[in-house]
């Protein structure tokens, strides 16, 4: 959330306040059941809070800059806020009709219509997006442009991604998970409470990229993707997860550590040293190849050798971001020869899906895997909003090679991909750089990832190996409380 979180928690408090957030058993507009139900009709007998709701929206719009000639409130919750915005700031407001007319102008847009020019809608609450799409297609029909939309609070249930596949960018006020955030730091909901919901919302997700569309996921598609519930050993089996994903899972489970060193060393030695000694305790090996300063070809061989002797898998952090003929060569040649040692590889998106096929040429005979980076650790990061979604997209659409994402939390609800996140220590922070640190616990079990890597927390540890187990111990029992289980 880029604005301020002060007004954004006072907000929430005061929902809940007004009894516009409430905990207990709700059936959505869909018939899915659900353990949080947000009711912002209330608002309009709470003119005070009405009008805080309506300067979040405005100051909304100038901070991402929104071009429109006018707005529309999505019916009926939303339409006195955009009334408010609209008079308040002056702005030209449409109405969209629910229903027409069967008499007079029989318009289904009430207003004056410039055909060509844009929309902003106002929704009050997002589940799937399909109230908004419906607006859109609506004011679409009638010559209109829409591109933007914003919600006074996403569920984060895939309205973010599914708008994005149809072109409408998303601007949410308040998220589910902040919302949880701020009532439990004020002590209005226990941990177990928002721990059902968290759990509830990253297990129903209801947009299927594949499909492309803003209905909601068929209840049996629901249980498979129940990821947070499905242990490690159970993921491993699914029919359609990646060979080498498998493999991973397989090995988390075996060795109960879903810890990932990040062996940011600069001499080989001491990379072939850190790899044998921390070996029993993780499931991966991350490297960064290009900052040893005495590389010589054996080190991947000899990386290789140490993982199969400790069952780990290598993951070379080279972060592929060309077209796909450069990726390419990249991967296979140069001094480093990549493809020949490293299981698996990531790449940035921003090149398009020609860099995962460039990548996919050379590593799909090998057996080899691919992560995208999805969202990064570090301040500031353009990596979020559509750019993940753009890379959840793309790893839907080439999960033959594509085996997960590097993200700072849970982004995909297809328990066939495995999350891995980096900026991780015992205590939250950062560093000077703009490194910024999370724990096992929130990376884990708040945020659902599958696999913290951590480097630091471990390198710069008086004992490395003492360390790296405690990271493991860690990573493991919060993996164990996600499951609702301890040690399977
Ligand atoms: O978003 C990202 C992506 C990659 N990294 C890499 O992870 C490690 C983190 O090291 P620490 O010492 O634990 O900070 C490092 O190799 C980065 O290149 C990341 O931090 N964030």
């Amino acid at each position: 959330m880029k604005m301020a979180n002060g007004s954004v928690g006072s907000l929430i408090l005061k929902l809940h306040d007004v009894n516009a957030v409430k905990f207990g058993e709700y059936k959505l507009k869909s018939g899915m059941m659900t353990p949080i139900y947000i009711d912002l009709r209330v608002l309009v007998s709470y003119p005070a809070l009405m009008n805080q709701v309506s300067c979040l929206i405005y100051q909304r719009m100038q901070e991402e800059d929104l071009r429109f000639d006018s707005v529309c409130g999505v019916p009926y919750t939303a339409l006195p806020l955009a009334t408010i915005i609209s008079s308040k700031h002056e702005f030209p407001m449409l109405i969209r009709r629910k229903e027409a007319k069967d008499y007079g102008t029989k318009r289904l847009v009430e207003g004056t219509i410039h055909e060509g020019e844009t929309c902003l809608i106002i929704e009050d609450t997002v589940t799937t997006g399909t109230s908004i799409l419906e607006t859109a297609e609506v004011l679409q029909k009638v010559g209109l442009k829409v591109t933007d939309a914003i919600v006074v609070m996403d569920r984060k249930q895939g309205a973010a991604e599914m708008l994005a596949s149809r072109g409408i960018r998303l601007h949410p006020i308040i998220s589910m998970f902040n919302l949880l955030d701020v009532l439990r730091e004020a002590q209005r909901i226990d941990s177990q409470t928002a721990q059902n919901v968290r759990n509830f919302i990253l297990d129903h997700h209801t947009f299927s990229a594949k499909a492309g569309n803003g209905s909601e996921v068929p209840e049996k598609q629901q249980c498979v993707e129940k990821t947070t519930q499905l242990s490690y050993a159970d993921r491993a089996k699914l029919s359609n997860v990646h060979p080498l994903a498998s493999k991973l899972l397989t090995i988390m489970q075996e060795k109960q550590s879903n810890l990932c060193v990040s062996a940011d060393v600069t001499s080989s030695e001491e990379l072939l040293q850190l790899a044998d000694s921390l070996g029993p305790s993780i499931c991966l090996l991350k490297t960064h190849i290009d900052i040893l300063k005495d590389y010589a070809a054996a080190v991947g061989h000899k990386l290789q050798a140490l993982a199969d002797k400790h069952n780990f898998l290598i993951f070379e952090d080279r972060k592929f971001a060309d077209i796909g003929n450069t990726v390419k060569h990249q991967y296979e040649g140069g001094l480093y020869q990549i493809s020949s040692w490293s299981h698996i590889v990531n790449a940035h998106v921003v090149p398009g899906p020609g860099v995962v096929k460039g990548l996919c040429a050379v590593g799909k005979p090998l057996g080899r895997g691919c992560l995208l980076i999805a969202q990064m650790s570090s301040q500031g990061s353009l990596a979020c909003g559509d750019y993940t979604n753009a890379a959840l997209q793309m790893a839907v659409e080439q999960s033959d090679f594509v085996m997960g994402f590097i993200c700072s939390s849970k982004i995909c609800p297809r328990p066939e991909f495995i999350h891995m996140t980096p900026g991780v220590q015992m205590q939250a922070g950062g560093d000077v750089l703009g490194q910024q640190y999370t724990t096992p616990e929130e990376v884990i079990f708040n945020k659902g990832s599958d696999v913290i890597i951590v480097g630091r927390g471990i390198l710069e540890a008086p004992d490395r190996l003492e360390a790296a187990e405690l990271y493991r111990k860690m990573g493991w029992e919060a993996y164990t409380k996600r499951l609702g289980q301890s040690g399977k």
